[in-house]
């Protein structure tokens, strides 16, 4: 595997000038940070609001010099060569960057223009990216036109009409609805078949991490508090919740029995739920439902709970990822 992105211990720390005679706040937004994204891979960022995120894509972009750290993109120095990291990359904005006047086939081109690509070939390449990006019938309409899927990703092809092999996509979905965002994930993930583009892509969203990322990034206050696949993280999580549903009287004696039957499951009674943790629930279910019968213990429902992307941040910080999106 050939690394396309290497950052090493890098941080950013914010001097927040104060009004009066009090000495300027500092924020360490980012605190020695370690990323490494393979080519071919789409790696997900994934955090609560004000961990760091942007802070760190805009440190990797050139757009905001490090306090600390080093890194190479797309086998560019950041600190020696930053044109040449521009040149290799393609940035998309939380809000992006089209004028809802501008028509977008021109918007295109004169962005191309920035890359030194002949208009020709900016154009050839724009029809091809827009018919890729089920925009066919975009070329010629105002980019204000366009609904909110639609303009998200024309960014996409904003930021890719120079063909940079590494693209990094800052919270693409925020403000779509839910079909919008399946679509526009189908895209992202097509990038990769048609391109062979690497993808980074910063989210607060763990379902759009868990459908779209190879390898997944948990940043946290400046931290980066896990790394792995989204199955490697649940894993971590330690399993399956087993959600058993029976007379509440009940509840006492299925715990203690199911507690015998399942090695670890530290079952827990919460009025006629009965909760337990199974590495493989699928697998332990037979024998637990098996020994429930035979110990004369009627089960009325059974349900089957595997960790998401929440419950590892849950249990890696101790709060909920929603709970923060929500709060912010
Ligand atoms: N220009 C700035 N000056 C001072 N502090 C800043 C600045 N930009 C960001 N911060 C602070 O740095 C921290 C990290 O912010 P950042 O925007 O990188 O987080 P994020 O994970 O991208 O959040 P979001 O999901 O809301 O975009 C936050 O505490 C934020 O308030």
């Amino acid at each position: 595997m050939t690394a396309i992105l290497k950052a090493r211990n890098l941080s950013k720390t914010y001097k927040i000038r104060s009004r009066g005679k009090d000495a300027p706040k500092t924020v360490e937004a980012v605190k020695g940070v370690d990323i490494t994204v393979n080519e071919g891979e789409i790696v997900g960022f994934l955090g609560p609001n004000g961990a760091g995120k942007t802070t760190t894509l805009r440190m990797i972009t050139t757009l905001l010099d490090p306090t600390g750290g080093e890194a190479t993109v797309a086998g560019h120095d950041l600190a020696r060569d930053p044109i040449g990291v521009r040149r290799s990359i393609g940035y998309v904005a939380q809000m992006g960057t089209t004028d809802p006047s501008a028509i977008v086939g021109e918007e295109l081109v004169d962005h191309a223009k920035l890359y030194g690509i002949d208009p020709k070939v900016a154009a050839e390449r724009g029809k091809v990216l827009l018919a890729d990006l089920d925009l066919q019938d975009a070329w010629t309409r105002k980019c204000g036109s366009l609904s909110g899927g639609q303009r998200r990703r024309l960014d996409i092809a904003m930021g890719l009409i120079h063909e940079p092999k590494l693209v990094f996509l800052d919270e693409p979905s925020t403000g779509l609805d839910p079909q919008s965002r399946a679509n526009l994930w189908h895209h992202i993930a097509r990038l990769r078949e048609e391109y062979g583009t690497t993808v980074f892509i910063t989210t607060h969203y763990m379902d759009e991490a868990d459908a779209l990322c190879d390898r997944i990034l948990i940043i946290d206050h400046g931290v980066i508090v896990a790394e792995g696949t989204p199955e490697e993280l649940k894993r971590r999580v330690g399993g399956d919740q087993v959600i058993l549903s029976v007379a509440p009287e009940l509840a006492a004696r299925t715990a203690e029995v199911a507690a015998r039957l399942i090695a670890d499951s530290h079952p827990e009674v919460e009025g006629g739920e009965v909760r337990l943790v199974s590495a493989d629930g699928g697998t332990a279910l037979p024998k637990l439902l098996a020994g429930l019968a035979a110990a004369g213990l009627d089960i009325d429902g059974v349900a089957v709970r595997r960790p998401t992307l929440d419950d590892v941040f849950l249990t890696l910080t101790g709060r909920s990822l929603r709970d923060d999106v929500a709060a912010a």
